[in-house]
């Protein structure tokens, strides 16, 4: 009996053809978009490291700034690390009862050997010193200089520490929080890690605060302590709190799925009337987001953001260039950083409103991340942080919509391939 060949399968002997089919389309076209997109991140993370070799630091200019009095706080803006950490540690020094430092990367370097030296001097006095620091941020820190002390309470936080968590998408989480807290009545927070890099060369923007406000940041460290520390080393100290409707803490939380800085952000652009001053690290935002910033150049808000040129991730340098055609197109203007790594985390708007914080715009931080930054109502505190981003984007390059359309093709096929990632950072 003569068989038939069946469709597909071809004559005895042939090779069987590939059965057409919208799974294997899918399956090619995602296979394609892989491979170009590991050419391409190969290809910018090679020119990345090039120009890391090449590029010299030479400074950057950045304003003075007074402390202001808001409410009944005093507020210090830095815009500079050396400036930053002096005042941290002179801080720390006159610490009489307790110090609480959280801080996402601690490099194991002058500035961070600085640090723990001045922490081990006042745990030896008698201070309550404690520590948290995030275990993925220090994956590279040798184990040596995270051994702390006996007198220390240490944290390392890491999310999963049972073999279910990894089934729990909450727990794709770090602890991107920067805070030092002393005696519950001056505290810092902002976008500075603690490492000899971001001493003199990184600019960035961090907070201090002199005032009942302090009390807020240091029960943000207690609860976190108090949720993922021992039981048997739980923080019993209590700092006085008041509502204060000047100066608001606002603080994401991964495992309870809160997320109030992006909410934040979204409220306070929705509102602005005037102006909208933003500087991020990394700008990834969200559709929402991006829509809200938008609206706002629609009714007239003079929309301003500040970016790295050249950041220390080049791939998120690239999926950030994704979104400044359509910013450009909605009137918002964008400008890139040169003088070195923007690391800061800030917004001001309508000269009243200001935000200082850890968070970035990109999803890690708005959905993912526990971060924590303020929010500040103050006209004094907005004029210096609107003489803080002009003096940023005082000779840097704003860019042109013409003729941001008209950059290289694979500058355009390279955003292009890369705008998959953007739910990843
Ligand atoms: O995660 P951030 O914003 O503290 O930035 C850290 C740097 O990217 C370190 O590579």
């Amino acid at each position: 009996m003569r068989m038939m060949p069946q469709k597909g399968m071809g004559t005895p002997g042939s090779r069987p053809q590939r059965r057409f089919s919208v799974i294997w389309l899918v399956r090619s076209i995602i296979g394609v978009i892989f491979v170009l997109q590991a050419i391409t991140i190969a290809v910018l993370v090679a020119i990345s490291s090039l120009r890391k070799r090449r590029k010299q630091v030479c400074g950057f200019p950045y304003p003075n700034l007074e402390e202001v009095q808001v409410g009944e706080n005093a507020l210090q803006v830095y815009g500079y690390g050396k400036d930053l950490y002096a005042a941290m540690l002179e801080a720390i020094d006159g610490a009489r009862e307790s110090i609480y430092l959280e801080s996402f990367i601690w490099k194991d370097d002058e500035i961070g050997q600085k640090f723990k030296a001045h922490l081990a001097k006042k745990a030896d006095e008698g201070v309550d010193v404690h520590v948290i620091f995030d275990s993925f941020g220090n994956l590279v820190v040798p184990r040596a200089f995270k051994t702390f002390p006996k007198n220390i309470h240490v944290l390392e936080y890491q999310s999963f520490y049972q073999f279910w968590h990894i089934l729990d998408p909450r727990r794709y989480s770090l602890d991107h929080r920067k805070l030092l807290v002393i005696d519950g009545s001056i505290g810092f927070i902002g976008g500075f890690n603690i490492g000899s890099l971001y001493e003199t060369t990184w600019r960035d923007t961090h907070l201090r605060i002199r005032g009942p406000a302090a009390a807020d940041l240091a029960h943000s460290f207690i609860d976190f302590w108090n949720r993922f520390g021992a039981s048997a080393d739980e923080i019993t100290q209590r700092y006085p709190r008041r509502f204060d409707p000047l100066i608001n803490l606002r603080g994401n939380d991964a495992l309870r799925l809160t997320f109030p800085i992006r909410d934040m952000y979204i409220e306070a652009i929705d509102r602005a009337e005037h102006t909208i001053l933003l500087s991020n690290a990394y700008f990834v935002p969200d559709h929402v987001l991006l829509e809200a910033l938008k609206a706002a150049a629609a009714r007239g808000v003079d929309v301003r953001i500040l970016v790295p040129w050249n950041s220390n991730h080049v791939i998120a340098d690239w999926i950030s260039h994704g979104y400044f055609s359509s910013c450009l197109q909605a009137g918002i203007r964008i400008f890139g950083y040169r003088h070195t790594m923007l690391h800061a985390k800030t917004c001001t708007i309508d000269d009243r409103w200001s935000t200082i914080g850890t968070a970035n715009l990109d999803r890690l931080s708005s959905i993912g991340n526990y971060e924590i930054n303020i929010e500040i109502y103050s006209p004094e505190l907005a004029h210096q942080m609107r003489a803080l981003f002009e003096c940023d984007t005082a000779d840097e390059i704003e860019l042109a919509e013409e003729e941001w359309h008209r950059r290289s093709w694979y500058a355009k096929f390279s955003e292009r391939i890369l705008a998959p990632l953007r739910f990843m950072i």
